[in-house]
């Protein structure tokens, strides 16, 4: 089911959900080892020890995408290569951080992808009390992620997405991704996007109706930019 989106962006999938009306659940994280990631998500909130996440994985499946809520936190990383080769033997997918890491070095020899707000050396200085929802729900940029999750990141950042939507998500995001292939080939060849999305028509319509907006207009040239 994951293997479409090998064929798909997160842009895509974040413009599926704004057409399907579920919440755009993104962050700006990117991966230290380059590479895409899709799959469960496995939420785990760092309080200051690692322990959460060997506890996290005790309980992984195959494919899982460790989500740690580190509160976007950037005195401290949280995630370094002992976490990563652990989860790699755990046989997740990846590692998602809101907050940073550090054993870059070892992280990208590793190879397993890791997607962090940046690098730091300072490990974590401090222990404070363990929520009893640790394992069960993550905050993620403001976005409580579950188990009920699954997680897509590539060079654009990372998406989060509900399980049981995934089939309707990925039909929409493919037909969107089609329809831009299409206008970007046209481009090439010299019919520029105002001309096929027929702009003109659009800029005397909204002078008529001023409440018009384009993404209306778009829908009904059946064109695709941001939705
Ligand atoms: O930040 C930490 O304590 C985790 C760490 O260095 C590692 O996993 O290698
Ligand atoms: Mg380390």
């Amino acid at each position: 089911m994951l293997e479409r989106f090998d064929e798909l962006t997160t842009a895509h999938v974040a413009d599926a959900c704004l057409r399907a009306g579920v919440p755009v659940r993104t962050v700006s994280l990117t991966s230290v080892v380059g590479g895409r990631i899709a799959g469960r998500a496995l939420p785990a909130q760092h309080v200051g020890s690692v322990d959460i996440f060997l506890e996290a994985f005790e309980d992984a499946a195959e494919g899982d995408v460790l989500v740690v809520d580190n509160s976007g936190r950037r005195d401290e990383a949280c995630v370094g290569d002992m976490v990563a080769r652990e989860a790699q033997i755990a046989c997740l997918s990846g590692i998602v951080i809101w907050g940073l890491h550090r054993d870059t070095v070892d992280i990208q020899e590793i190879g397993l992808p890791v997607f962090s707000l940046g690098a730091l050396p300072t490990g974590p200085l401090r222990l404070d009390p363990l929520p009893a929802d640790a394992l069960l729900a993550a905050t993620i940029g403001g976005w409580t992620v579950t188990r009920d999750d699954l997680v897509l990141g590539d060079e654009d950042g990372v998406l989060f997405v509900p399980a049981d939507r995934i089939d309707e998500l990925f039909d929409l995001a493919e037909s969107i991704r089609d329809t831009e292939r299409k206008q970007a080939a046209e481009i090439r060849s010299g019919r520029s996007l105002r001309e096929q999305v027929r702009f003109k028509e659009y800029l005397t319509a909204r002078a008529a109706d001023p409440s018009l907006t384009f993404r209306q207009h778009l829908r009904a040239v059946k064109g695709a930019v941001e939705e």
